[in-house]
């Protein structure tokens, strides 16, 4: 078991490596098995991928989970929290809980190695990554969100508060802190939705700047689907809903091929 697991790693990397200096997923790739009778191809390395990190890119093992509140909550990102949080679960006339039309979505700094059996790919590929968001340890300082989906409607919201090493105008947000934001939330959508994706397209207008420390609404809207294109609509507004600050639009690329 344990030595098919290295092949399957080792089979990786050589495609990873493969991808990056030929452009992702392009062309047919032929890797030797280590054993030398076999022959992987592009369709069954993506098969394998696919069960690597799809369909569900999160696990539900022990790391700490950023999406959860912290100290550095203000009251307002722990009522919206909360607002979204209990419907995440309803309870049935007989007085069973079931799962509602909402999810919380965990958080890790990386991923990649909580996915299912991502752990292996993680100890070769750039052990030291981390999620760009999930990178400042010290709470409240950077970005502070959690990620709500809603399969039925194909949404997903995110509640989030922004720290004071977001700083861009004083007193407000860096817009390229703003487009990671968009760009975190509306990634986790598509990928959530479609199995992993990348940006291929992002457009942003900034409509009102963003108070630091202040709560706001990322609202993602999956529009539609073409092949293998996922468009994506978002809004950040203020967290009454009454202020836009911000709209974007929204282009993933999913990856592979396979539909879940
Ligand atoms: C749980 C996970 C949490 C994750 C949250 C974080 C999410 C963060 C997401 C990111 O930030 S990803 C990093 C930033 N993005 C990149 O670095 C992507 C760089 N670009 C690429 O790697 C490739 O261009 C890409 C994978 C997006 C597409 O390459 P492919 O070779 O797979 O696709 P191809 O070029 O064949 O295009 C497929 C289709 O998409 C279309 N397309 C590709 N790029 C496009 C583009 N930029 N604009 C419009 N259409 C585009 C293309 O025309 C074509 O349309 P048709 O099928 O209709 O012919």
């Amino acid at each position: 078991m344990l030595r098919h697991r290295l092949y399957i790693t080792r089979a990786l990397c050589q495609f990873m490596a493969c991808k990056l200096s030929t452009g992702l997923f392009r062309n047919i790739l032929k890797t030797k098995h280590p054993t030398g009778d076999m022959w992987y191809t592009r369709s069954c390395l993506q098969s394998i991928l696919a069960v690597t990190m799809a369909p569900r890119p999160f696990s539900s093992s022990q790391p700490r989970d950023y999406s959860l509140p912290n100290t550095s909550w203000s009251s307002e990102m722990l009522r919206l929290y909360e607002h979204y949080n209990i419907m995440c679960e309803v309870e049935t006339e007989r007085g069973d809980k079931i799962k509602g039309q909402w999810t919380r979505l965990p958080s890790y700094n990386r991923f990649l190695k909580y996915a299912p059996g991502g752990q292996y790919l993680s100890k070769l590929l750039l052990a030291k990554a981390r999620l760009f968001t999930r990178n400042i340890e010290e709470q409240g300082a950077g970005f502070e969100y959690v990620v709500f989906e809603n399969k039925q409607e194909k949404t997903c919201v995110c509640v989030f508060q922004a720290g004071h090493l977001l700083e861009g105008p004083p007193g407000h947000v860096h817009g390229g802190a703003i487009a990671t934001i968009i760009d975190s939330v509306t990634g986790t959508h598509a990928t959530c939705h479609s199995g992993p994706a990348m940006t291929a397209n992002l457009t942003i207008n900034y409509r009102s700047p963003i108070p630091l420390g202040s709560v706001v609404l990322v609202h993602s809207s999956l529009d539609k689907i073409e092949g293998r294109k996922i468009f994506i609509s978002c809004q950040v507004t203020s967290s009454d809903g009454s202020k836009l600050h911000t709209e974007a639009t929204a282009l993933f690329i999913r990856l592979f091929e396979t539909t879940y």
